[in-house]
């Protein structure tokens, strides 16, 4: 081991300074999320550690040693005094004594695995490391799809790989075009487990590939089963249903969503209903907080006790701004917070979702409020635009004209994601949602839909804070159900009426890589969405 202070290659001295380091973790043993989440906590613990961000969580097919289980992966972005060799020292510490690791083999089965992979000094130069015991950077970083794809969620675009000088999101797209399946990941979102079952989770599998036939084009895109989300509004002036559901009795409603449930795992392994008690229609009067909480928590209790609801399959969400109403909800079993507002109507609805990891949040674009939103539907540029910072899709600058629009959107939610960061938001709760309808107009709704992919592989470099949010891996949630926008192209005014427009819309939110559709009619959505699976994913 070292005596300090150290020097690396420039001489630089560590005396206490806060250094950067991207750590890789794994595990494949017992209770995987368990054993991660201890190791988070462990990090934190140390007043020589400060957890900055974490991934996405991944499951991985094992590599080099395959006959064992399927890995939960992903890195953490921490800022620390200690040195590279204590910085081991301390992970072997949290990996053998604390979380009691026994190491069978090498690359075989482990309760967690720490990893530095790269390390940099308070000047941010990368800190090369090649002892017997460490070598930083991690030797086999570059050939695992299993550490790059998380680390790159962390890192700008064009970070370069300390030896190599060659951008390290390089790497990863050449490993996926290699096109061998064993590299590809399912993204994870944690969700509570059932008196203390196994944990249940939202999964989401994206691929790069080549597409011979339709594009002849290498793109991006989602290929697991599309989420089918059935609105269930409380209230009795929701636009789009009139409220049908708020009059019925509690037997009534409960054999209404039996039914949602029922129409849904007809054709799809899960569904998640949607409870709304506060309609969020342009102008629509907001009921009280109690009223919001009486209209919606002994609904959620009721699905949740439900013994013929399999409970497994059923996930709850609760569209809510309200902060109150979600720990309530959150108390009474709800999986999701879906918020239209993106924390901007009751920002403590973030440390709510903070103090739950294991509960998702819906983070939606909007502007203004539900009064004002629909006049702010500008979104020409803005002189500043280029100063803010810099824009990124698929990891190159982008500046056209053509995509401000979602770049302009992809700014403004990257603002709420570092907000959400700043109160312990973890990335692997957030789904976005562009917000279809809140501050869009008209065909703005056509080209937010025609530009998910982009959003999706859309990241940014805030040049004045330095901040940079990367909204790949992301699942979209998207919500076009019976909307005005939809009436104005059919010519029906009635909102209840555009059903069937509204499941010719949904298969083509499939085709742009939309990964959860909230929508009323489910029956009739649930087939859409079936069939555009077939069609665009082959599932
Ligand atoms: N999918 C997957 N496969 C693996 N194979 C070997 C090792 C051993 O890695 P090490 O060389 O860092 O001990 N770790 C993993 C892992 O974390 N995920
Ligand atoms: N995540 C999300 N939630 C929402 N909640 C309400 C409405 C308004 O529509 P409704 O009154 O028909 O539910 N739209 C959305 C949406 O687009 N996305």
């Amino acid at each position: 081991t070292f005596n300090l202070p150290i020097e690396n290659g420039s001489g630089t001295i560590f005396n206490g300074q806060w250094n950067k380091a991207y750590l890789a973790f794994g595990s494949n043993i017992g209770d995987r999320l368990n054993f991660i989440t201890t190791a988070f906590s462990l990090l934190q613990a140390n007043p020589k550690v400060r957890l900055v961000n974490s991934s996405s969580l991944f499951e991985s097919e094992p590599m080099y040693f395959k006959d064992q289980q399927p890995f939960m992966n992903g890195c953490v972005e921490i800022e620390t005094t200690l040195d590279p060799q204590a910085l081991l020292a301390f992970c072997k510490k949290i990996e053998y004594e604390e979380i009691k690791r026994v190491k069978h083999f090498d690359n075989g089965p482990r309760s967690i695995d720490l990893d530095i992979i790269m390390y940099s000094n308070s000047d941010g130069e990368h800190v090369l490391v090649n002892d017997q015991n460490l070598v930083i950077p991690h030797p086999r970083m570059l050939e695992r799809t299993f550490v790059l794809e998380p680390l790159c969620e962390l890192i700008a675009p064009e970070m370069l790989h300390p030896i190599t000088a060659e951008p390290i999101t390089h790497y990863l797209s050449q490993i996926y075009e290699m096109d061998n399946d064993e590299n590809n990941l399912w993204k994870l979102i944690p969700l509570p487990s059932l008196q203390n079952e196994s944990h249940r989770f939202l999964k989401f599998k994206t691929v790069t590939k080549f597409d011979p036939v339709h594009t002849s084009v290498t793109h991006r895109r989602t290929v697991s089963p599309t989420y089918v989300m059935g609105i269930f509004n409380t209230t009795p002036d929701s636009f789009s249903d009139g409220g049908v559901f708020y009059q019925n009795s509690k037997e009534q409603i409960l054999s209404n969503v039996k039914q949602m449930c029922a129409d849904a795992l007809e054709l799809h392994d899960q569904v998640i209903i949607d409870i709304g008690g506060c309609s969020t229609r342009p102008n629509s009067a907001q009921p009280s907080l109690d009223e919001e909480i009486e209209r919606t928590i002994e609904v959620i209790k009721a699905i949740r006790n439900c013994p013929d609801l399999n409970q497994e399959k059923v996930l709850i969400s609760i569209d809510t701004y309200r902060s109150t109403v979600a720990e309530k909800a959150i108390e009474t079993g709800a999986d999701i917070i879906n918020d239209i507002s993106g924390a901007s109507f009751d920002p403590r609805i973030l440390d709510v979702v903070a103090a739950n990891p294991y509960v998702a949040y819906v983070m939606s674009h909007i502007r203004g409020d539900i009064n004002t939103m629909s006049k702010m539907t500008h979104y020409d540029t803005p002189k500043e635009f280029t100063t803010e910072g810099t824009d990124y899709i698929f990891n190159e600058i982008c500046d056209t004209k053509a995509t401000h629009f979602v770049r302009t959107i992809g700014r403004e939610m990257s603002q709420t994601y570092q907000t959400a960061l700043r109160k312990g938001v973890r990335r692997w709760q957030i789904i976005m949602d562009p917000g279809l309808g809140f501050a869009k107009k008209g065909t703005q709704n056509l080209d937010l839909i025609r530009q998910v992919p982009l959003l999706k592989n859309y990241s940014f470099v805030n040049s004045n804070t330095g901040g940079y949010t990367n909204l790949r891996n992301i699942p979209v949630l998207i919500g076009p159900s019976r909307k005005k926008f939809i009436g104005a192209i059919t010519k029906e005014k009635v909102a209840a009426d555009r059903d069937f427009a509204t499941g010719s819309l949904v298969t083509a939110c499939v085709g742009f890589d939309c990964d959860i559709l909230r929508v009323h009619n489910i029956k009739n959505c649930a087939k859409s969405i079936k069939i555009a699976d077939a069609l665009y994913k082959d599932v």
